[in-house]
């Protein structure tokens, strides 16, 4: 395990958005023993909050690289953060924290990225078509090919999120993701946690908030619930999801007929 444990500290204000949530009211602290952790709960029961908070004071990476302190709709886990204690194995500077909003200006940021060096490159070729100035546009390019093909841009939504993933993710990291599975069939989702399972065999941990049966069903994953603002660590067949999900899927006509 890289981080070990998430402790509150006893000086938290307790007024004013994040800290009046009832999640962050309440919680004290957590170990974490398992490779991989998971948070889940009702829609509005926290999960973000604590999470980019989490990951904020973590290494406040995003998946782009880029850092979470510009953007401002971090503001909340800039203020929760610092009362937040992180117990560190191992601290690992690789990692990133990912959320599905983040994804497509990542996107076009590479899109932006390839255009540019692209442009420059064959503006230097048509000037001097043995120029060494073109060697390093030929470089990052190639470089840009190799971790994401020919572009992300010409892959659907689905199929693009994965290969974000398994390009920005290696072992010995700290990935913060919050519902990864947003645009991911139930098939992708296996491919997801078949790339999770392979980046935990090389030492990586995650820590995870998700409304997906199966992204809970994770093998070596503590999964923390949360009702009205308690968190507790549940087995995947107590989770309220799955339950829900089960019973619908088995009967859907039972639960349509009532709406
Ligand atoms: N800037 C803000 N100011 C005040 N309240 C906020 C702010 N941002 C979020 N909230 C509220 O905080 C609560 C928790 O939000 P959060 O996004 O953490 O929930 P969540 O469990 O991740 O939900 P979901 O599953 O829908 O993503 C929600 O009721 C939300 O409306």
């Amino acid at each position: 395990m890289l981080l070990k444990e998430i402790k509150k500290k006893a000086t938290m204000p307790s007024n004013g958005f994040p800290f009046q949530l009832p999640v962050i009211k309440e919680f004290k602290s957590i170990g974490l023993q398992k490779p991989v952790t998971i948070f889940v709960g009702d829609n509005g029961s926290g999960k973000s909050t604590l999470l980019e908070a989490i990951a904020y004071q973590s290494n406040h990476i995003l998946v782009s690289g880029e850092t979470m302190d510009i953007d401002d709709t971090f503001d909340a886990a800039r203020k929760l953060a610092p009362h937040l204690q992180l117990s560190w194995s191992f601290k690992s500077k690789d990692g990133f924290f990912f959320r599905s909003e983040d994804f497509t200006s990542f996107m076009k940021k590479t899109r932006e990225t390839r255009q540019d060096l692209e442009k420059d490159y064959r503006e230097i070729k048509a000037r001097d078509p043995n120029s060494l100035e073109a060697l390093p546009y030929a470089r990052n390019l190639g470089e840009l090919k190799n971790l994401y093909g020919d572009g992300l841009e010409y892959q659907s939504h689905g199929e693009s999120f994965l290969s974000l993933f398994q390009a920005r993710m290696k072992g010995k990291g700290l990935y913060v993701l919050d519902e990864p599975e947003t645009p991911l069939s139930p098939l992708k989702q296996l491919s997801l946690i078949s790339l999770i399972k392979e980046m935990v065999e090389q030492g990586s941990q995650f820590i995870i908030a998700t409304h997906s049966p199966m992204i809970m069903a994770m093998p070596n994953a503590a999964i923390y619930q949360i009702v009205e603002g308690s968190m507790e660590e549940v087995a995947f067949e107590e989770v309220e999801h799955v339950r829900v999900m089960k019973d619908f899927l088995d009967a859907p006509e039972r639960f349509i007929k009532h709406l």
